[in-house]
């Protein structure tokens, strides 16, 4: 039985700043859970049997049916797996040098590392979209995912097409950073254990994001492990939610919600696959705006900003010039 972040496994968990409560854990079945969902707040549902067909994926089995291709793996000096834009690096940052670097290696070459994997070598962690190229007994499990119920939630909640499932197999104590995704997520855990820490889209200005023209563009600047709060004062009033997420179990990870995903330490590698969708149309413009909303607005003035000035070093004098003495 996997206990909650408040329960047995909290000693085993990395000590933050600041406070977090219990992501509710909750049956598909319980009307509430679709009610959270409608709410777009996160939820953990214990009993989707969503993906109860690829529990077995463990590695010998992902090795012997990912088929020959070559898969992304990441490749970090310490066990941080923060995100970068490739294409920004060309764009703005041509001295932006990037924390980890991708290697293409086939399943069991990946296996192989693992298995060989000692203190003070580098980390690696597959993060790969699932595609035709692998071996069909992986086809006939992805077939079997309980697609009619997530079906029924994508149309009751209005969300835009499935754009892909990303394969992930890390190693013990790998983190994904605190950032946040433009789509809607439903994150399955298939073997091991993931603590997952969120905060709701509105501490935008508690986790200070990097520029949007940035090569960690959705990252936040902040981290949780080394916290600067001269450098960003607002982290010492951030409250979060979090779980940590056991095999079969569920997370809807609500479009622009901030999430840091952990694999426990010293409970072995983690397998898990995750849903993203295109969020849906925006209905009728309410006042005041949702804080989504107000974060979608916020990157557009950046976007145009950065379209109308070319030069991002020019983008925060003149946001400076705007609010300073005006807006403050
Ligand atoms: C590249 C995606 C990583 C994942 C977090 C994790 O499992 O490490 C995540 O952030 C998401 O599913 O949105
Ligand atoms: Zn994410």
């Amino acid at each position: 039985m996997n206990g909650s972040a408040s329960g047995w496994e909290k000693r085993q968990l990395n000590k933050y700043f600041f406070n977090t409560e219990p992501i509710p854990r909750l049956s598909c079945h319980d009307p509430l859970a679709e009610e959270l969902i409608a709410q777009e707040k996160p939820v953990v549902l214990t009993d989707t049997k969503l993906c109860d067909s690829a529990l077995k994926w463990d590695l010998d089995y992902l090795a012997e049916n990912m088929g020959s291709e070559k898969y992304m793996v990441f490749v970090s000096k310490d066990n941080k797996f923060k995100y970068y834009d490739e294409a920004k690096i060309r764009q703005y940052s041509s001295n932006f040098i990037p924390p980890t670097r991708r290697v293409d290696m086939s399943f069991p070459e990946f296996v192989r590392k693992l298995k060989e994997w000692k203190e003070g070598d580098e980390r690696i962690y597959l993060q790969q979209g699932l595609n035709n190229t692998v071996g069909q007994a992986i086809v006939m499990d992805f077939l079997q995912f309980n697609w009619e119920w997530l079906n029924v939630l994508q149309k009751k909640n209005n969300w835009g097409p499935l754009t892909s499932n990303l394969l992930l197999v890390g190693m013990e104590s790998n983190i994904t950073p605190v950032h946040y995704d433009e789509q809607q997520n439903f994150f399955c855990q298939l073997v091991g254990y993931k603590r997952c820490i969120l905060f709701a889209p509105e501490y935008y200005d508690r986790l200070y994001p990097y520029p949007v023209y940035h090569p960690h563009d959705r990252q936040s600047q902040v981290d949780f492990e080394n916290p600067d709060f001269e450098r960003f004062p607002g982290m010492t009033h951030l409250e979060g939610v979090e779980t940590v997420l056991g095999p079969g179990e569920v997370l809807h990870i609500p479009m622009y919600w901030w999430h840091q995903i952990e694999s426990l330490p010293n409970r072995g590698h983690t397998v898990s696959v995750n849903f993203w969708y295109k969020g849906g149309p925006t209905e009728k413009v309410e006042h005041p705006l949702k804080p989504q909303q107000k974060l979608a607005v916020m990157r557009n003035i950046e976007k145009m900003l950065l379209e109308a000035l070319k030069d991002p070093a020019e983008v925060g004098p003149l946001l400076r010039a705007l609010v300073i003495g005006r807006y403050t």
